[in-house]
């Protein structure tokens, strides 16, 4: 392992006095010595984030469980103040919640970053724990993701920036993928595990191939024709957040992991039909994987 300090690719950042974490309610108030900062979060050595924060509350009590820390059954909402994110911190773990979508969550990751940065972290490695809907397995199948697809079926993610289009890889820590597939997944589990491509999408409805939006312009035909062609590229689950995480992260160079669990079989329907008890025992399927995984990552 390097054992370094994520460089992150801003050089107006060096001229910063200071940075205020906005969302997260976190001031570095002098970026020439961020000691304090280092000292309440330079232990971290892994940032977990999923869609809701009580989804991410209930993996803070269930990783300090996992890892034999004192008790944590009540966790800080660390961002609480700022109203937007809710962050838990239970050892060396950070549990953040981001939003539906790429776009809540870059802003969030963005400032995560900066914040891993400035608290002198080594290594830390960001994980997105969420749902989805899955191609061709049943609901409750865990996906580790391989390649991150956008909705225009590329292994990249395309953003606008200053009015034109910059297109950037997509591609999630081999090493990450390799080591929860071998430390997260075990043969008792009630559940499959299984490493595919995942499709993120902008929209749920009309970019998952939905007819049930308020918009549908297309057939079913042809949905299923799309979901197909998906199917075919070994996408095996699609959400809203892969391709802009992993072309984040792999451009910070920050090694990062995306494990959903699907809750529906998009080859069979569109509605989520679920029941909500059933939806939060999907949830806790991948903080079994990420638990194991991350408890053998921080014995090394
Ligand atoms: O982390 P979550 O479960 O929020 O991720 C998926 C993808 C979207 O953010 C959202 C859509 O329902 O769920
Ligand atoms: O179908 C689904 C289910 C969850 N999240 C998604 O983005 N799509």
């Amino acid at each position: 392992m390097s054992n370094s300090v994520p460089e992150l690719l801003n050089p107006n950042l060096k001229a910063m006095p200071s940075d205020y974490l906005y969302h997260l309610d976190i001031n570095v108030a002098n970026t020439n010595d961020t000691s304090d900062i280092q000292q309440r979060f330079g232990d971290v050595k892994v940032v977990c984030m999923g869609g809701t924060g009580s989804r991410m509350r209930a993996l803070a009590v269930y990783l300090s469980e996992v890892l034999g820390l004192p008790d944590s059954s009540d966790p800080e909402d660390l961002c609480a103040r700022g109203h937007r994110y809710a962050m838990y911190k239970v050892g060396p773990v950070l549990c953040c919640s981001h939003g539906v979508g790429s776009s809540t969550f870059s802003v969030v990751l963005h400032e995560l970053l900066k914040l891993v940065k400035y608290a002198g972290c080594q290594d830390p490695i960001f994980l997105r724990i969420g749902t989805c809907g899955g191609l061709g397995v049943p609901p409750g199948t865990v996906v580790v993701t391989k390649d991150a697809f956008n909705g225009l079926l590329r292994n990249e993610h395309e953003i606008a920036i200053l009015g034109q289009r910059v297109v950037r890889p997509a591609k999630f820590s081999e090493e990450v993928i390799k080591d929860i597939m071998a430390y997260g997944v075990e043969a008792k589990d009630s559940f499959q595990t299984v490493s595919g491509n995942t499709m993120g999408t902008d929209c749920f409805y009309e970019g998952q191939g939905r007819t049930d939006g308020a918009i549908c312009e297309y057939s079913d035909e042809d949905k299923m024709t799309f979901l197909k062609k998906c199917h075919s590229l070994g996408i095996l689950n699609i959400e809203m957040e892969a391709s802009m995480f992993a072309s984040v992260t792999q451009k910070v160079g920050v090694k990062a992991g995306d494990v959903c669990v699907t809750i529906i079989n998009r080859l069979n329907g569109d509605q989520v039909t679920i029941t909500m008890d059933q939806k939060h025992e999907f949830e806790k399927r991948p903080f079994l994987v990420v638990g194991r995984y991350i408890k053998k990552l921080l014995l090394h």
